[in-house]
């Protein structure tokens, strides 16, 4: 179980750990399961730096046909480094996956990580979650290192919190929709049950849900099942005064979705953003965010940065307008879908 005292390196007397799990992966059919995935979930205070700010993102291999690229122009000042990959690698059996992947995540960002498939997207996600352990390298949470997977002791230290919201929306099959959505609440908070029902009904407002809380997943397609899980991911205790910033990692959001459905969701991850504004008119309380994806909507709605993973490495980052005014024939490859250029399937 998620530890629920605060961070001693950064005590904060007003700021109360929130043991709320947005971490559901695959199909889950028991209760103990999610406990072991609680683990990963964890409070922070992260600084208020504006990450825009002496940023100098860039082309990176525009002049070559598909130059490995592993530095970047970033700031000297990493004390708003909320994540940070440096040199990771991971191996499944013979097949090498990643092949030394860095790059920081800094507080207020909102990155897309693409890709082909198979090139190791959600493999990254699972190990900044600290679901898988890289093979080589490390992970910095807040400049700790860690070590293995998530554990307690990191969700006290660091005091940053990481949720991941999978592919797979991973429902509890037989809870009922208000019941998915409210979990950590009703089992966590001091909230009354009647103010989270409340308070799950206007979250599924906001990924565009209404009237099917007392259904059960199965009675849901699965584009309803994928904004249920994203309500999950973002419903907060508004009983607490204090803001409980977060990190949310999302593996293909809206994936599955129709056009108008997508932007839904896109806006939605959007508006928990902190530079957003929620469905009550509230500044979003997730610090950054990463969005795995191959939509282009989403590409250009929901991030600002884009790191570029192909065969293991990073071939390419920059900022989301980059990515379509490109000349890297990578990347011009990646954006028409043509069959011609050095992806090779
Ligand atoms: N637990 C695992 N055991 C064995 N192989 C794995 C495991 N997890 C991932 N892989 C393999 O690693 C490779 C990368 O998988 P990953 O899901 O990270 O790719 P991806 O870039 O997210 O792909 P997609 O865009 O298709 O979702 C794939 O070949 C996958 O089959």
């Amino acid at each position: 179980m998620l530890s629920t005292s605060s961070s001693s390196l950064f005590p904060l007397p007003s700021y109360n750990v929130y043991s709320r799990s947005s971490i559901f992966s695959g199909t889950i059919t028991s209760n103990s399961w999610i406990f072991r995935q609680r683990k990963i979930l964890c409070s922070c205070m992260t600084s208020s730096r504006n990450v825009n700010e002496g940023i100098s993102p860039f082309k990176l291999s525009d002049s070559s046909d598909m130059k490995i690229i592993n530095s970047i122009d970033e700031p000297e000042d990493d004390s708003d480094v909320l994540i940070e990959c440096r040199d990771v690698y991971k191996s499944f059996g013979d097949k090498h996956i990643l092949r030394g992947v860095s790059f920081k995540i800094r507080h207020g960002e909102a990155v897309g990580i693409i890709g082909p498939s198979g090139t190791g997207k959600s493999t990254i996600l699972k190990i900044i979650a600290g679901l898988l352990a890289p093979d080589k390298g490390e992970v910095y949470i807040r400049g700790k290192k860690r070590e293995g997977l998530i554990s307690d002791e990191e969700v006290s230290i660091s005091g940053l919190r990481i949720g991941l919201v999978f592919q797979s929306a991973a429902l509890f099959d037989s809870l009922t929709v208000r019941e998915n959505v409210g979990f950590l609440l009703y089992e966590n908070s001091r909230m009354p049950d009647d103010q989270i029902s409340e308070l799950v009904t206007e979250t599924l407002a906001a990924v565009g849900l209404k009237g099917v809380e007392e259904r059960l997943p199965s009675e849901l397609s699965g584009g309803m099942k994928k904004r249920v899980a994203l309500a999950r991911s973002i419903i907060f205790d508004i009983t607490k005064d204090t803001v409980e910033p977060e990190v949310l990692l999302y593996d293909e959001p809206t994936a599955g979705l129709d056009p108008i459905a997508s932007t839904v969701v896109e806006d939605l991850i959007r508006s928990v953003h902190i530079k957003g504004e929620d469905a009550m008119g509230l500044a979003g309380k997730v610090s950054s965010f990463i969005v795995v994806t191959h939509q282009h909507s989403t590409i250009e709605r929901a991030v600002d940065r884009l790191i570029f993973l192909y065969e293991g490495k990073i071939v390419w980052e920059g900022l989301t307008h980059e990515f379509t005014t490109s000349t890297s024939p990578i990347v011009q490859q990646f954006a028409s879908g043509s069959l011609e250029g050095p992806i090779k399937y």
